[in-house]
């Protein structure tokens, strides 16, 4: 009888190529995503050494931190350094020959959502990405994780990476969640009871009644926040939902190996007796709608609850606090829910996936963006976006005031047009409210997209079971 083991030992363990005296090890990669910010310098190495990819059917290109959200970009991209990073991709994708969505293509979107829904993202597999929201994969049960351009050049030459095991944590969400509280309540609260330190040196999986019960696109809005926590990755054990999920996709195995896929697939799960090395439990009825008041993921209050002071802090934390209440124009015991915004944003790898989309637009119905504020929608995939406009959720933003964008990452990062001016307010379905990222100057509430459809309605930060409650 072998040790029991956790699901990341075991995918961990079948993908040991070598291991060194010092423990560190030489890891097989089974999918390798490519986009344009973190890979020009790798294809140049590649170039500048003779190398071809070594395995061009398992690495899959898609541009989209750069690329704006709105028509014409597949002709022309007014901003130099976007434009020169999207055409390298394009032209690095063809030379080499490896997978490519261009802009023009409809199933173009941000490489974490284009991944699991083109099948490429499977159980069991070693996923890497030049960007840490590759976590969001983990929700197959895959093991997922951002690596650094160096690495990135040394996947494309290898199909390998050099890696130390993390240690296992355990994040259990007992019991069944209260109405209106979604996976970014979950995610959000995790962090917010960890810290973005507390996963530093862990691959966390989440497990309990709470995890099975939400949709492969509820786990991954779990997992993508993983790092944000400040863990290596974020694992989900397959259950019938991902496989269910993933027949019948482009890329996922058909036939016998879809057989023989899926009697792998059924061994990935933490054995009986296995050793965590960290275990967290949270009642999902204790969970809330949230939103973030700080600049930093961790800073996550209920609706209900007051803008914290400095001094209701310790340590290095009070100037942090403190700097964090000055950039945000927060008050100190103002109401969360008097704070008003400026701005909405309902999208990026965390919240653009079509389940978001028509929570959104179900809170939107018959309503309207309140005066003065601007909200943009902006799909995580062309082929989301085409599926919301054949349900009517499109129009539905549309009549409500939003503006209804191309595919990409759009507002999440301020590397594209598509970015706030200084001191806008933001509630955001975006994963990070760091100073500047969303444009310089710009605030940033992070939350799910019921909330930020709520506060979309009433033009600041809102509880959005009091709007529910509430007839249109
Ligand atoms: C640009 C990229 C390297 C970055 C990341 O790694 O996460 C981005 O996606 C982000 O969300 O900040
Ligand atoms: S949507 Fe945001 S978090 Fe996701 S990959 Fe793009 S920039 Fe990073």
């Amino acid at each position: 009888m072998t040790a029991p083991r956790t699901l990341y030992d075991k995918i961990w363990d079948d993908h040991v190529v070598d291991t060194a005296e010092d423990g560190t090890c030489l890891l097989y990669i089974d999918r390798h995503l490519v986009h344009e910010v973190t890979s020009p310098q790798a294809f140049e190495g590649l170039r500048m050494a003779g190398r071809k990819v070594r395995a061009p059917e398992k690495t899959i290109a898609v541009p989209d931190h750069n690329v704006p959200t709105t028509e014409g970009r597949d002709t022309h991209i007014d901003n130099e350094e976007s434009r020169i990073q999207v055409d390298a991709l394009d032209k690095n994708a063809r030379d080499f020959g490896i997978h490519y969505y261009p802009v023009s293509d409809v199933r173009q979107g941000i490489v974490h959502i284009v991944g699991p829904e083109q099948g490429w993202t499977l159980p069991g597999m070693t996923v890497v990405c030049g960007d840490s929201h590759t976590a969001t994969h983990g929700a197959f049960g895959s093991l997922a994780h951002g690596i650094g351009t160096s690495e990135v050049e040394h996947v494309l030459a290898t199909q390998t990476l050099i890696q130390k095991k993390s240690k296992n944590m355990k994040v259990e969400i007992t019991g069944k969640l209260p109405p209106y509280v979604t996976a970014k309540d979950i995610t959000l609260s995790v962090i917010g009871a960890t810290g973005t330190a507390g996963g530093t040196g862990y691959v966390i999986e989440y497990c309990g009644e709470a995890i099975r019960d939400l949709s492969m696109e509820g786990r991954m809005t779990v997992c993508n926040m993983a790092i944000e926590g400040g863990a290596r990755a974020g694992l989900i054990a397959p259950d019938e939902k991902t496989f269910a999920y993933v027949k019948g996709r482009p890329h996922a195995p058909k036939g016998e190996a879809w057989d023989a896929a899926l009697a792998y697939w059924k061994t990935l799960f933490t054995d009986e007796g296995a050793h965590y090395d960290k275990v967290i439990t949270i009642r999902a009825e204790d969970i809330a709608p949230v939103v973030t008041w700080g600049t930093s993921p961790e800073d996550v209050l209920p609706i209900t609850a007051r803008v914290p002071a400095a001094a209701d802090f310790t340590g290095g934390k009070v100037g942090a606090a403190q700097r964090s209440l000055e950039y945000m124009g927060l008050t100190p015991g103002e109401k969360l829910t008097d704070v008003a915004i400026d701005a909405v944003f309902i999208g990026s790898c965390t919240n653009g996936r079509i389940e978001d989309l028509r929570a959104a637009a179900a809170v939107l119905k018959g309503r309207k963006l309140a005066p003065g504020v601007r909200g943009m929608v902006v799909p995580g995939s062309g082929l989301v976006r085409a599926q919301a406009e054949q349900e009517g959720l499109a129009q539905i933003f549309m009549d409500a005031g939003f503006e209804w964008r191309l595919a990409g990452c759009s507002m999440c990062l301020g590397m594209n047009p598509d970015q706030l001016a200084p001191g806008e307010r933001c509630a955001a379905t975006s994963n990070r409210n760091f100073e500047g990222r969303m444009g310089r100057g710009g605030r940033t509430h992070l939350m799910s997209p019921v909330m930020a459809a709520a506060a979309a309605v009433t033009g600041r930060l809102t509880d959005v079971r009091e709007l529910m409650a509430e007839t249109v």
